[in-house]
């Protein structure tokens, strides 16, 4: 059995939630061997010694963290895990720096990690090598972080997969960013009609963005993806060193609050009305691309026209794609699909967490179909 606790039930971690609830009532499924221990939010927390109850999960806003729901402590919350029988696996559904900090002593606790937080394996190097190091071992804890990448689109587990088999990576080029990839395919279309900071406003209501929309249009959203990957592929690459085009008007970059910058957005849709309309004059669209260069140092985050015959323009909605170039594929292998969203998000996490079972021989049995 495996047990889990969540950091951080919110967009996100609650669809996680929902969907081991689904798992759990479904006649399709035999039991997952997986139950949630814990749970803990910026104000409350609580932690069993037996596994909630479905019922209880349905409700976890008012059952598990409401009222008699002890006041949160993240230090005491960990400690408290060492009475939990069996492997723990915390999931950190935060996008807290503070929060990643604490990855190495948990693991060094021998609690496994699953997270879609992308900022332990983006912020310095240091932390990510200590993270590699302490779940080295096949017997000891294990990481997965498939979601900080296209959400839950196998896009890390496929490059692992090409760099465990001996593949050599050329360049991986790509939308990463839901956001950014439903804001150009919505305003940078022919014909299209939305403004750029309505779409920037359904973006947002959607799901999509960061808790603040800033995080995506500065590019550094995408480019903790693109350091993501090139860290993965054995690149010494980082947000520091990387170019990034930052398309956040300069007037709102230090406006106090995300609430601020979206009411003040539409004050710059002529801005980018007139860079779309100079891209539609030569026949091409706008997209927001990171670029992992596998050969050399050239890697890249930036707003680039492609022509309307280019793969990268037809894209629909929120979707990511993901073109890996290497020496078995020079035609690249493409991942394309949803990369934003909680439901596309917790799958990659729910995922994750059958692997973690799976490692450790709690395999869940294939659906009675
Ligand atoms: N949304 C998406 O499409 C995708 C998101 N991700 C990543 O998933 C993660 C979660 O995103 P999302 O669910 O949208 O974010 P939300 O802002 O909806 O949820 C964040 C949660 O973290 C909690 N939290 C913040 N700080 C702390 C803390 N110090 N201790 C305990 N809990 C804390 C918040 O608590 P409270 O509720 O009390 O405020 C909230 O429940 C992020 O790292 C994001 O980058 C990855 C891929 C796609
Ligand atoms: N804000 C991100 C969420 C997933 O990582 C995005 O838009 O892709
Ligand atoms: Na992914």
């Amino acid at each position: 059995m495996l047990n889990v606790v969540i950091v951080g039930p919110g967009l996100v971690g609650a669809a996680l939630i929902e969907q081991l609830v689904a798992h759990a009532q479904s006649p399709r499924f035999a039991a997952l061997p997986i139950v949630v221990v814990g749970l803990i939010n910026s104000k409350a927390m609580a932690v069993s010694p037996t596994p909630f109850s479905v019922a209880d999960l349905t409700q976890w806003k008012t059952k598990i963290l409401g009222g008699s729901a002890a006041a949160a402590d993240l230090a005491q919350f960990v400690e408290s895990l060492a009475s939990i029988k069996g492997a723990t696996a915390v999931v950190d559904c935060t996008s807290s720096d503070a929060i990643a900090e604490q990855y190495p002593a948990w693991l060094s606790k021998g609690l496994h990690l699953v997270t879609p937080n992308k900022k332990a394996f983006s912020n310095d190097i240091s932390l990510f090598r200590r993270i590699q190091e302490l779940s080295s071992s096949p017997t000891g804890p294990s990481v997965y972080h498939e979601a900080t990448v296209g959400a839950g689109l196998p896009v890390l587990s496929t490059l692992s997969d090409l760099i465990r088999t001996g593949d050599k990576i050329v360049k991986i080029e790509g939308i990463f960013s839901g956001t950014l990839s439903y804001l150009f395919n919505s305003f940078s279309a022919p014909g299209a009609t939305q403004k750029f900071s309505e779409c920037v406003a359904v973006a947002k209501a959607s799901g999509y963005t960061e808790p603040d929309p800033r995080d995506d249009l500065n590019g550094m959203d995408v480019a903790r993806k693109v350091t993501i990957l090139g860290r993965v592929a054995g690149l010494d690459v980082g947000t520091d060193t990387l170019p990034v085009e930052n398309i956040v008007p300069e007037a709102l970059r230090s406006v106090s609050t995300a609430g601020e910058f979206m009411g003040r957005l539409s004050e710059f849709d002529e801005h980018f009305k007139k860079l779309n309309e100079e891209a539609l004059a030569s026949s091409s669209v706008l997209r927001y691309v990171g670029f992992v260069d596998g050969l050399g140092n050239q890697s890249s985050v930036k707003l680039a026209r492609y022509p309307l015959d280019h793969p990268f323009a037809s894209l629909k909605g929120s979707d990511n794609i993901i073109a890996f170039t290497t020496e078995r594929f020079p035609n690249p292998l493409i991942v394309q699909g949803a990369g934003a969203g909680a439901a596309v998000t917790a799958f990659g996490i729910f995922a994750d967490l059958i692997k973690v079972c799976e490692r450790f021989g709690t395999s869940p049995s294939e659906p009675k179909i």
